[in-house]
């Protein structure tokens, strides 16, 4: 169990790398024509588990702290794993993969982690199956995954839940089919697979609704250098922290700012959070240097079509409500519930403990904002979920009482350094 620390947070930050982009650039350098270098690669829990994967598929990776080269063989130079392919926690690895791994010319199998043998994987296979890949689940539609690779045809598909996991396995897919295919998405969801793809040679194009994505198939992938920006779900943390806690003046730099992925600093804008961004220049994906001060903040409203670009920060957001003026409401994001953990089910138990009155609801939540934060219980716990874990050790900040932790160490799915990172923060304000 892990004692959370209590203080307001001065400083600056370099965040760890993007993790959606880490994991995109392995498996896209794996199928592309010789070395890719991934620069300031996130070395976590969750793109450790696609970096074995693509080694256990024959894929060479030389590996210098957080610079990565991948030596990539070209789309068909994948060869068959001697055992099933473990992808650990990681829902991105196991669904980008699937698409991958269909069109292959072998068979492969995946298992995961407890957490991960409970997520549906149907919403893959059913789609990939609508270009002839042969996919096996369990009868609950979850892991372990059997693929036996197929010759895959073009298809026109139209996606029934917003997903960029699922949108990316289907291109991965497409890449490999034998005529054109279209993705339809339900709502634009983050676009990193087509961003990167494109500058490694692929013919990708979304039309100007945002929605519809043509892949032409078989292009020639060239390994190309890729710097991650900081990611900023991991930013969101610090992002949050210095909003809710008094004094508080930080500055994270280098995060990565995609449209698809910036749904936190839009609703930190709304609530009226003190938040400076000053864009850098960059050779890929947009990042910027985030200042932010503490701030009063006003209620709020997140509706479906705001969840895609903030889905992961949305447990923050329930904390952010419960610091604002007023009553707050989450709705749309029926997603939460089949992530690590049911995150709408998680934050709501493990926010009680602090005294927060909050409302279940089947897609969301109801927040009351600004009640006494009267402990319950003080020991929190993460519930095995990175995110519940970070966004709890933020929240304990703002309490006057001692508070535990239990699985601290899930923050490593996503952000090894976290704890380090906060200390930091909060050691630069006892030396002003
Ligand atoms: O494509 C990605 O890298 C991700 C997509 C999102 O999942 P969904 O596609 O299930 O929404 C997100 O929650 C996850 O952390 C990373
Ligand atoms: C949902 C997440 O990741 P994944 O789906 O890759 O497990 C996450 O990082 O919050």
């Amino acid at each position: 169990m892990f004692k959370l620390p209590k203080s307001g947070l001065h400083g600056k930050l370099l965040l760890p790398g993007d993790k959606s982009i880490s994991h995109r650039a392995l498996l896209i350098g794996a199928i592309s024509n010789g070395p890719t270098v991934i620069k300031h690669f996130l070395r976590s829990n969750d793109c450790l588990s696609t970096l074995q994967a693509i080694k256990d598929l024959g894929i060479n990776v030389e590996q210098h702290n957080t610079d990565i080269i991948v030596h990539g063989k070209g789309i068909k130079g994948l060869q068959q794993a001697a055992k099933p392919l473990d992808m650990g926690n990681s829902g991105t690895t196991t669904r980008l993969i699937m698409g991958l791994l269909a069109g292959q010319a072998f068979a492969s199998e995946l298992i995961g982690d407890a957490s991960l043998q409970k997520r549906p994987m149907r919403r893959v296979s059913e789609p990939l199956t609508m270009m002839g890949a042969k996919i096996q689940t369990t009868d609950d539609g979850t892991l372990p995954v059997k693929i036996t690779g197929q010759a895959l045809h073009g298809a026109k598909i139209k996606l029934q839940i917003a997903s960029a996991q699922v949108k990316s396995a289907l291109i991965l897919a497409a890449l490999q089919a034998d005529s054109p295919s279209t993705i339809i998405e339900k709502l634009p969801t983050r676009d990193h697979t087509e961003q990167m793809l494109r500058k490694f040679g692929a013919n990708i194009q979304t039309a100007q609704d945002q929605l519809t994505i043509s892949v032409e198939p078989h292009p020639e992938l060239e390994g190309q250098t890729v710097n991650v920006p900081g990611d900023i779900s991991s930013a969101a943390f610090f992002l949050v922290a210095a909003t809710i806690i008094p004094n508080s003046d930080i500055t994270l730099c280098n995060v990565n700012i995609n449209k698809t992925r910036t749904g936190i600093l839009n609703a930190l804008l709304k609530m009226g959070a003190n938040i400076q961004v000053t864009e850098l220049e960059s050779q890929g994906e947009p990042a910027a240097d985030i200042r932010v001060r503490y701030a009063h903040l006003f209620p709020i409203k997140i509706s479906e079509e705001d969840i895609p670009a903030i889905i992961d920060e949305l447990p923050l957001i329930a904390l952010l409500a419960a610091c604002a003026d007023g009553q707050s409401t989450i709705t749309g994001a029926q997603e939460l519930r089949f992530k690590e953990t049911d995150r709408i089910a998680t934050v709501a138990q493990e926010l009680r403990k602090l005294g927060i009155q909050l409302k279940e609801l089947p897609d969301g939540l109801i927040i009351e904002g600004q009640t006494a934060w009267n402990v319950t219980d003080p020991v929190l716990d993460s519930h095995g979920d990175h995110r519940i874990g970070m966004m709890m050790a933020i929240a304990a900040l703002r309490s006057t009482d001692d508070l535990f932790l239990n699985e601290p160490e899930a923050v490593s799915v996503s952000y090894p350094e976290f704890f380090t990172d906060l200390n930091s923060l909060l050691k630069t304000r006892k030396e002003v």
